[in-house]
């Protein structure tokens, strides 16, 4: 899906003149989003999906799911995906399935292609093909199915040839990316045999997995998860039916959190607080440990600045989606930020360290770059274009610095529509009152 078409080549960044004073509503998780509808297809009878994301990423899912015979309507206006369930069986016997660069899609669908009978093909842009899933077909082949890399490379295109899924066991490495163990977990419960997945290696992103297991148990099915080493999904569960109500998207609400930080102001985003299973929502901790004030009722988060921001030296690991909105204000505080853990960023939309680095030496700031992470030293941040690289993080990261400092021109603004659509108007309305 093309981006918009609405936006120019590069957007300036108006630095804000006093500190916000806002409450910002945000779009729901694509997380949530990208569990909530392969679950509904999966389950029995019809589901509907409120509070849903709407973007490339929840659009690649849902258009997928259709063309696997599993109907899927969509009310932009109401933020509604309804999905009539086909009973953890998938309706077509083959399908060529367009993924774009959604890592969730991919990922969860490969999995929930195994189900079928059938010969599946599903393939994305150019960076997916650079994305692994070797060790989700792994764990596959070691179930029976016929999955494979096209060409080799450990990466989409992938080819499934299925025959059913009975379950059984198979082990999982789990050092790139949660999303392989997410994707089989969704598949378990509907297998005969059920699944028992042993994780090699320090898995990675491991709230994400919390989020599996609580939208499949609020679809009616259960797993154990043995400290993340072991996990254990009993089979013959059918998911039922439900009416399903997504989150606000925490990892979008980094921005937000990261405006109030650098402009010393407020920042509250209604609908995440401590009920909330989102790791990215404990970015918010980051901020507190630089100095900000958090508050957190059940339902809300609000941020308050400091006069200026302290250093941190901080692992990322579980919250890596918010590395990038650390990083790009990082030069903006007193001390020095280092960001550890995190190697797997490299295999996202891009070589999310490289980039951070590359384009914060483009601004003239003092950066280390480590394999696992970087160092980031307080700088004063020039004028300049950054560069985007079609990674929606690095254009909402930058524009947070950008609205600190002047000057700071944004590439390829439309990027932002893999998770955040309307990012550009909501920090618009976030910064009106101080432009
Ligand atoms: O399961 C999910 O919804 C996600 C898991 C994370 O990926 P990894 O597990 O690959 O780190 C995260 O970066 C991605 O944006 C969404
Ligand atoms: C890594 C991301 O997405 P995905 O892996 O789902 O493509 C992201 O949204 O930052």
């Amino acid at each position: 899906m093309a981006q918009s078409p609405r936006y120019p080549d590069e957007i300036e960044i108006q630095p804000v003149r006093a500190p916000v004073d806002v409450e910002v509503a945000v779009p729901g998780s694509k997380s949530d989003t990208n569990r909530a509808l392969p679950i509904a297809a999966l389950a029995d009878g019809t589901s509907v999906i409120r509070g849903a994301l709407f973007s490339n990423d929840t659009h690649y899912m849902a258009a997928a799911l259709n063309a696997l015979g599993i109907h899927v309507t969509a009310s932009r206006e109401d933020r509604t995906f309804t999905v009539a369930g086909a009973g953890g069986s998938i309706p077509a016997r083959s399908a060529s399935l367009v993924i774009g660069n959604s890592g969730t899609t991919a990922r969860f669908l490969t999995a929930l292609l195994a189900l079928g009978r059938g010969e599946y093909v599903l393939d994305g842009v150019e960076r997916m093909r650079q994305r692994p899933i070797q060790p989700l077909l792994n764990a596959l082949q070691q179930l029976g199915v016929d999955a494979v890399s096209i060409h080799g490379t450990g990466c989409p295109p992938v080819r499934i040839r299925a025959n059913g899924l009975r379950g059984g066991h198979t082990r999982l490495d789990g050092r790139e990316s949660s999303q392989f163990l997410s994707a089989l977990l969704m598949v378990g419960p509907c297998t005969p045999d059920g699944l028992t997945i042993d994780i090699e290696g320090d898995l990675v992103s491991k709230p994400y997995v919390d989020l599996t297991a609580s939208t499949m148990a609020a679809f009616g099915a259960t797993l154990t998860n043995e400290r993340y080493r072991r996990f254990v999904v009993p089979g013959e569960q059918r998911y039922r039916a439900t009416e399903y109500q997504v989150e606000p998207d925490a990892s979008a609400a980094s921005y937000f959190f990261a405006l109030a930080a650098v402009t010393g102001g407020r920042v509250r985003v209604p609908g995440l607080g401590s009920r909330s299973l989102q790791g990215d929502l404990r970015f918010v901790e980051v901020l507190e440990r630089m100095g900000c004030t958090v508050e957190m009722t059940a339902d809300a988060t609000e941020v308050r600045g400091p006069e200026r921001l302290a250093g941190i030296d901080v692992d990322m690991n579980a919250i890596s989606d918010t590395a990038q909105t650390l990083a790009a204000i990082a030069p903006l505080a007193s001390g020095p930020v280092a960001i550890r853990n995190v190697a797997h960023i490299r295999a996202k939309e891009t070589d999310r360290i490289s980039a951070v680095v590359t384009e914060l030496r483009r601004l003239g700031v003092r950066v280390e770059e480590m394999p696992d992470g970087l160092v980031v030293y307080p700088s004063p941040v020039r004028p300049g274009r950054v560069e985007t690289y079609d990674d929606h993080r690095m254009a909402m990261s930058f524009a947070i610095l950008g609205c600190a400092t002047p000057g700071i021109r944004i590439a390829d603004p439309g990027c932002v529509a893999k998770t955040f659509p309307e990012f550009w108007d909501t920090l618009a309305a976030a910064t009106a009152g101080v432009r």
